[in-house]
């Protein structure tokens, strides 16, 4: 039986066609997968079902009614839940008191704590009311915006890229609550780049490219491959390293120890690593762990003592970011938006920002405009970033393109060091495949690149060595060659064990 029937959908933004001419339909109890690479469409379309974008033609039907949601309240009384790529939470608050913020008439706390009590007992989401978000892991947040969206008892829920920010562990209890309510009869559509855990759960998929309809399959009866195909219309290639080879020690952290930077941040404990140049060296860890915090002391957002980091030997801890971009390191944040961009700038603004150092975009305190535009309008060729011009704003590209642009005006820069932070993040199949590449291209070229990432099976694929982050401790560094996900996991846990023991 349907649920949601969607016909001829279309939406234009300027220059760009997001939605053409879509139909389709999402059964009741259906676990149905929207897929396709970056800007193909996909968060329009369920911006569209949840109110938030007016088709431009076509129509929806909700249960066989004409559906047409002015507005997110009247999606939500439809029956229509989302969960967003980002969580919109308030660390201050506990957990009841940030559902109640987004309920129309939220009933007395009591009345909310027994109730989030049932919800997440019935749906194995463990999770207490009076929690403070602050404090939580980002799974644990994801389980508050779902509990959120449950307790409006939805007909459709719409999760777009839940698990980026999730453990292996707390995957699978996502997935075994999805199915739970799925069993039930909620229908869940539910978008992912990550096409081996859209092949375990979903029951069909939808696939889009360029803003229209391009195939739909049962994902257990397709391989990964096949539907990476479908998605950008050609067989992808896997990312290699041209040579093993690597030089001198061009980057070199001894003892590196900082603060938390505010309530709810990591403290960095004692770090040592050292990277060669050709060298790329994965850092894995749980979410909140201190990549945040490493990531700022070594860009020079965070400052330390000198010779806690040093680049070719030469102390830079005291050096702001400029001034280490300068000396040759560069980094890439994980926050696209707000961090690593500007997004009320256009992507030539945002690459002036970080390349006017490197790439000479200035002189005698003078912008140059022109070499500006060049030098993103290169970043835009080079890493296929999906946009009309390099004066759209960067707020105006999907999440993917906006990190390609970020991850590769870092790359064109050509640093000694370069410093990523999920470089992959929200990246769909093939343009993962171009950046990993491109990563690896620079090492081979001689620079020393630090990749850290919560995805294990992206460190596997293009690190040579691996070390766990653990609340802010790094461990030592093993090769990647031979190791396991099961040796992965221990190392990841590791430091937790050797506290638990010593407490
Ligand atoms: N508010 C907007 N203004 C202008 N263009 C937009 C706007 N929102 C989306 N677009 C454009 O519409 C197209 C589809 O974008 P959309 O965000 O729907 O893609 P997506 O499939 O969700 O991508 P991703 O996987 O990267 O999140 C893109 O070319 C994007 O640049």
């Amino acid at each position: 039986m349907t649920l949601l029937n969607l016909s001829g959908l279309t939406k234009a933004y300027p220059g760009v066609v997001a939605n053409d001419d879509i139909s389709f339909a999402v059964g009741k109890g259906e676990i149905h997968a929207l897929l396709g690479e970056n800007g193909a469409g996909k968060s329009t379309l369920v911006k569209t079902i949840y109110g938030l974008v007016k088709p431009d033609a076509g129509a929806m039907s909700l249960n066989g009614a004409p559906f047409t949601p002015q507005n997110p309240r009247e999606a939500r009384s439809a029956g229509i839940a989302m969960v967003f790529q980002h969580f919109s939470l308030f660390d201050a608050l506990s957990v009841a008191e940030n559902i109640a913020l987004g309920m129309e008439n939220p009933p007395s706390p009591r009345d909310l704590s027994a109730q989030i009590t049932s919800v997440s007992n019935d749906y194995g989401l463990p999770l207490s009311p009076d929690s403070i978000v602050g404090d939580l892991s980002a799974g644990e947040r994801q389980r508050v915006e779902i509990i959120r969206c449950l307790l409006q008892n939805p007909k459709l829920l719409i999760m777009d890229e839940p698990t980026s920010v999730l453990t292996p562990g707390e995957v699978e209890t996502l997935f075994g609550t999805l199915r739970k309510l799925a069993d039930e009869g909620t229908s869940i559509l539910y978008i992912s780049h990550k096409l081996d855990e859209i092949r375990a759960l979903c029951h069909h998929a939808t696939i889009l490219r360029l803003g229209k309809v391009v195939g739909t399959c049962n994902p257990r009866e397709t391989t990964s491959s096949a539907m990476a195909e479908m998605m950008v219309g050609f067989a992808l290639s896997t990312p290699k390293k041209a040579s093993d080879s690597t030089g001198e020690t061009v980057l070199e952290l001894r003892g590196l120890s900082a603060p938390a930077p505010h309530r709810f941040g990591t403290a960095l404990r004692d770090i040592s690593m050292t990277v060669s140049a050709g060298q790329v060296y994965g850092i894995g860890g749980v979410a909140g762990n201190g990549q945040d915090e490493l990531v700022a002391a070594l860009s020079g957002e965070t400052k330390t003592k000198g010779d806690m980091v040093c680049l070719s030997g030469q102390p830079i801890g005291t050096l702001p970011p400029n001034a280490r971009r300068a000396a040759g390191l560069c980094a890439a944040p994980e926050e696209r938006n707000g961090h690593a961009a500007a997004p009320d700038m256009s992507l030539t603004e945002n690459a002036l920002m970080t390349g006017n150092t490197r790439m000479d975009l200035s002189k005698n305190g003078f912008l140059n405009w022109h070499k500006a535009r060049d030098f993103a309008a290169q970043i835009i060729e080079k890493f296929d970033v999906r946009t009309p011009s390099t004066e759209t704003a960067a707020r105006a590209l999907s999440g993917g393109n906006l990190q390609k642009f970020v991850v590769g005006r870092e790359i064109m820069q050509n640093p000694k060091v370069l410093i990523v932070n999920q470089p992959t993040w929200g990246v769909d199949a093939a343009a993962a495949a171009s950046i990993r590449q491109a990563l690896l291209d620079l090492a081979d070229q001689g620079s020393a690149v630090v990749v850290i990432s919560q995805d294990l099976d992206e460190i596997l694929e293009i690190a040579d060595s691996f070390a766990a982050l653990n609340e802010g401790r790094l461990s030592a560094p093993v090769p990647t060659q031979g190791l396991t996900m099961e040796k992965i996991g221990l190392m990841l846990g590791g430091a937790t064990e050797q506290e638990a023991a010593h407490a």
